[in-house]
């Protein structure tokens, strides 16, 4: 499955997750909406959740994610065309948001599609870049085992509820 990242710039170069994975070419960064390809985008906005009846979909086109600052990540930067989802609920496992639900860094974001769709050894390629990246895969372990057995986007949103309620 392609990494796309619609690349913002405005966040720390040096911190910023995206700009990794496109040096080791696990993901290419565009500077437009126009540039970015057509597919499945990873909105924390979006109405629907991702769950494997994305996957034909992101197969095909490509997975895109936007990587801007947590600041500028407002509803209305979201305007890359394409099929938006947000992800469920999942706990950060980078070091700036550590054990924070939802506020995920790009590579995370990620990830967690790749594992939700069904790719799971791609996540864990992406994920083996960083000194964290197991440590994410290992938080969330469950409850993305539990998200790729899912058929649809309401069986997802049914499972997040479990957690949601724990909280
Ligand atoms: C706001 S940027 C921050 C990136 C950070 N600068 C980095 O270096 O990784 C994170 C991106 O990951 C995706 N993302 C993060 N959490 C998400 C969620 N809960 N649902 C959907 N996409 C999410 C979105 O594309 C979002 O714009």
């Amino acid at each position: 499955m392609d990494l796309h990242v619609r690349y913002e710039g405005d966040d720390d170069p040096d911190k910023c997750t995206a700009r990794k994975l496109a040096r080791f070419d696990l993901a290419t960064l565009h500077r437009s909406d126009r540039a970015t390809p057509y597919g499945v985008v990873l909105n924390p906005h979006a109405e629907r959740a991702l769950s494997p009846a994305d996957a034909e979909t992101a197969r095909e086109n490509a997975l895109v994610a936007l990587d801007c600052s947590w600041e500028s990540a407002g509803e209305k930067q979201f305007t890359i065309p394409g099929e938006h989802r947000a992800l469920p609920y999942l706990v950060a496992g980078n070091p700036v948001n550590f054990g924070r639900p939802m506020r995920l860094t790009t590579v995370e974001a990620f990830a967690a599609a790749l594992a939700i769709l069904g790719e799971y050894d791609h996540a864990e390629r992406v994920m083996a870049k960083f000194t964290w990246g197991e440590t994410f895969l290992d938080l969330n372990e469950e409850p993305l085992r539990r998200y790729a057995a899912c058929e649809d986007s309401n069986e997802v949103v049914a499972v997040q509820q479990e957690y949601l309620d724990r909280e």
